[in-house]
């Protein structure tokens, strides 16, 4: 982590100036990101980039709660999170979404759709894990029993009619056969004609972010342009072709939150509402007025 200039300073007199440096240097930004490939075009270089940014890595979920608890003070936290709480703001139009196939969120069933009791949902999501239950209960009428399963469990591990998982281990196919699979992305689009949000950089609405809103598009802008060295690079970690790392940065996600993208923002919230799984009357607050479309 960088700290700017401060450490220029020149010591005269041991104690006295260590008590000057610390009434100078401001605290570090604690910024949490997505552990996933998917995240990794948006935190190219980004500590570099934001003088005051501290990045730790985690699964989504906890990302949100850490946003809520105050552990780390700027968060790419499921959308969901931003549209069920009237405490957050979004900074920067740097998201992860997708227009049609997702290919790293993926429901496996069972049994016919129209079928499935209980649902197991990924323990890393929030959003997928709510979009699943509307389009069950929008497009079936099923609204299943819903469970845990652990980030750590693989899917055969449970007994569910129906499982969810995202993130880097839904991009290997399972070697169970299934009666029907959804890919989240593709059957949002089917459904809505609209891109789907996944995850935003979000903000405490008392949180002092300085410069790192720029830091944020600026880190996007340069991940976007080494999309190929970045799956070169994290392919193997994952255990997954070059290829395959490519084409899901390159192909299935974008990084762009824009006027369409926020559109399918909205009519998630909407439905979400619809669906019990979202209250009423909460605002989405884009941070210095970024178009929210
Ligand atoms: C596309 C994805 O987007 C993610 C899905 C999330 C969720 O379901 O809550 C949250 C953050 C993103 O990492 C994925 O993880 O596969």
């Amino acid at each position: 982590m960088k700290i700017a200039g401060y450490n220029k300073l020149d010591k005269p007199n041991g104690n006295e100036s260590q008590t000057i440096m610390s009434d100078l240097i401001p605290p570090p930004i604690r910024v949490g990101a997505v552990s996933y490939l998917n995240s990794k075009p948006l935190i190219e270089d980004l500590e570099e980039l934001a003088d005051n940014a501290e990045l730790m890595l985690d699964y989504p979920s906890l990302l949100a709660d850490d946003l809520a608890a105050g552990r780390i003070d700027v968060g790419l936290i499921p959308s969901i999170e931003v549209i069920r709480s009237s405490e957050y703001e979004i900074i920067s139009n740097a998201c992860i979404a997708t227009q049609g196939p997702v290919l790293s969120v993926k429901m496996y069933s069972r049994v016919p759709l129209g079928q499935i009791r209980r649902l197991a949902l990924d323990m890393g999501s929030r959003t997928s894990a709510t979009l699943v239950r509307i389009m069950l209960a929008e497009q079936y009428g099923v609204y299943p029993e819903v469970e845990p399963l652990p980030i750590e469990q693989a899917i055969e591990s449970s007994s569910a009619d129906a499982i969810l998982l995202i993130g880097d281990r839904a991009i290997h196919a399972p070697e169970a056969s299934f009666v029907a699979t959804w890919d989240l992305g593709e059957e949002w689009l089917r459904w809505t004609g609209l891109p789907f949000v996944f995850a935003m950089w979000a903000v405490r609405r008392d949180q002092d972010t300085g410069l790192l809103e720029s830091a944020l598009c600026r880190a996007r802008d340069k991940g976007v342009t080494l999309l190929g060295e970045i799956a070169r690079r994290e392919a193997p970690k994952l255990g997954i072709d070059e290829s395959v790392a490519e084409s899901y940065l390159k192909n299935n996600l974008s990084f762009y939150l824009g006027p369409a993208e926020c559109c399918g923002l909205r009519l998630f919230q909407d439905l979400a509402i619809k669906t019990g799984l979202a209250p009423e009357g909460v605002p989405l607050v884009f941070r210095n007025c970024i178009s929210a479309g």
